[in-house]
């Protein structure tokens, strides 16, 4: 995986609008209407992670999860981060069905 840069970060950034970008990590704060559906999404989410042999640096505060990627080996942010990024928004925030 390669390091990417601030600029491509920032590029790539404004398809997720949840989330940010510094200290060498994108970083994104979801709320929910009670803990269970908190930690139902943190379930789901942990299979993704699973899946992809990435996984996110989190918390949980009741209803709150924060969330905060970034990749090890490189000392910051690689696609990898953006691709967890997207299953995560694909479960937290599903499109609307038609
Ligand atoms: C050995 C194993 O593949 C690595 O430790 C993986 C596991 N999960 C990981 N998760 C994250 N967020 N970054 C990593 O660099 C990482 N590396």
């Amino acid at each position: 995986m390669n390091k990417l840069s601030e600029e491509e970060i920032r590029v790539k950034l404004l398809r997720f609008p949840d989330w940010d970008y510094y200290d060498d990590a994108i970083h994104a704060e979801f709320e929910f209407e009670n803990f269970k559906d908190c930690f139902s999404a943190m379930s789901r989410i942990a299979f993704e992670c699973e899946a992809l042999n990435h996984h996110p640096d989190w918390s949980n505060v009741y209803n709150v999860l924060t969330i905060s990627l970034s990749t090890h080996s490189v000392n910051g942010v690689s696609d990898l981060d953006f691709k967890l990024a997207e299953a995560i928004e694909s479960i937290v925030e599903p499109e609307d069905e038609e």
